[in-house]
């Protein structure tokens, strides 16, 4: 398999803590594929998007960027930070200038960018995430939602080839959180592979096609979401939840699952279940 990401023995003991954060890491992103890295609290999610775009060091072990070791000088990791974008869980972590425009073209600024370029790609962006209305208006007066989209737009304004979503949907409603998957959707459709970290199995089910389990530093299970979700008792064994659907799904009488494979939406389960003939 042809991996963008990969962290090999990876291992991250942050100064004073009792117990290493990464404990011997090895998890892999496919290439091109949208991958949900699971795990409860503190399994060493943030640590491990935080060494992902080499803003932590590695006590051992390493990280490989498109199949090269990091070597962590200062030109490559720049270059690093322009081809891997971290969207961060609290969007206050960082938007540091006072509205969407100013912020978007704050990255876009420091990558050395022509002027031109860095008001083109603002704006694009703006357009594509719905912020048009709210160009100039001063951060502390968005919403928790709106101040998620400025960030995913400064993040997405320098064009990744990977970008990393720690908690995206976190704290938003249904309605923002279906437009930030349809955006990510969007996004993954022109070429970007995505990872995003979550607790949430159900989301992790509907939305990837890669699955990794972290726990206590480690990756304990990867692989297709049907092959990582059905193996029910180790996720519970790890305090996760199996999604919803899957459960529902294996509740339902033989007659109807057979032959088909589990769906991997409401939708889906519902179009399955109209097509069972009633007699
Ligand atoms: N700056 C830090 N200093 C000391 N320990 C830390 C620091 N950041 C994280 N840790 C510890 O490292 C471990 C892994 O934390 P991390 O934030 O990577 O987990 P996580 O899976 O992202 O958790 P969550 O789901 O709560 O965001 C935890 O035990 C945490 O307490």
């Amino acid at each position: 398999m042809n991996d963008i990401l990969e962290t090999k023995q990876l291992r991250h003991h942050y100064p004073g803590a009792d117990h290493p954060a990464l404990d011997g890491l090895d998890l892999k992103l496919p290439r091109g594929k949208k991958t949900a890295i699971c795990g409860h609290n503190g399994s060493g999610k943030s640590t491990f998007f935080l060494h992902a775009i080499g803003l932590l060091r590695p006590t051992a072990g390493e990280v490989c960027w498109q199949g090269a070791p990091l070597t962590y000088r200062a030109h490559e990791l720049k270059q690093l930070r322009q081809q891997v974008g971290l969207v961060f869980q609290d969007p206050e972590h960082q938007i540091i200038l006072h509205t969407p425009y100013e912020d978007i073209g704050y990255g876009l600024r420091n990558a050395g960018l022509p002027e031109p370029e860095i008001r083109e790609r603002t704006l694009r962006m703006l357009a594509s995430l719905g912020l048009e209305q709210l160009t100039d208006r001063p951060v502390h007066q968005l919403s928790l939602g709106q101040k998620k989209r400025v960030s995913l737009a400064g993040v997405l304004a320098l064009e990744p080839e990977l970008l990393l979503l720690d908690e995206p949907t976190a704290y938003l409603d249904r309605l923002s959180e279906r437009q930030l998957l349809a955006e990510l959707d969007r996004v993954h459709g022109s070429g970007v592979t995505v990872a995003m970290a979550t607790h949430d199995m159900n989301l992790a089910y509907a939305w990837a096609d890669w699955v990794v389990v972290l726990d206590q530093g480690r990756c304990l299970l990867a692989g297709t979401p049907q092959d990582v979700f059905v193996q029910t008792d180790r996720l519970l064994a790890l305090g996760l939840e199996p999604p919803l659907l899957l459960d529902v799904w294996h509740s339902l009488p033989p007659l109807i699952r057979e032959g088909n494979q589990p769906p991997r939406d409401a939708e889906e389960l519902k179009r399955l279940l109209a097509a069972w003939p009633i007699s």
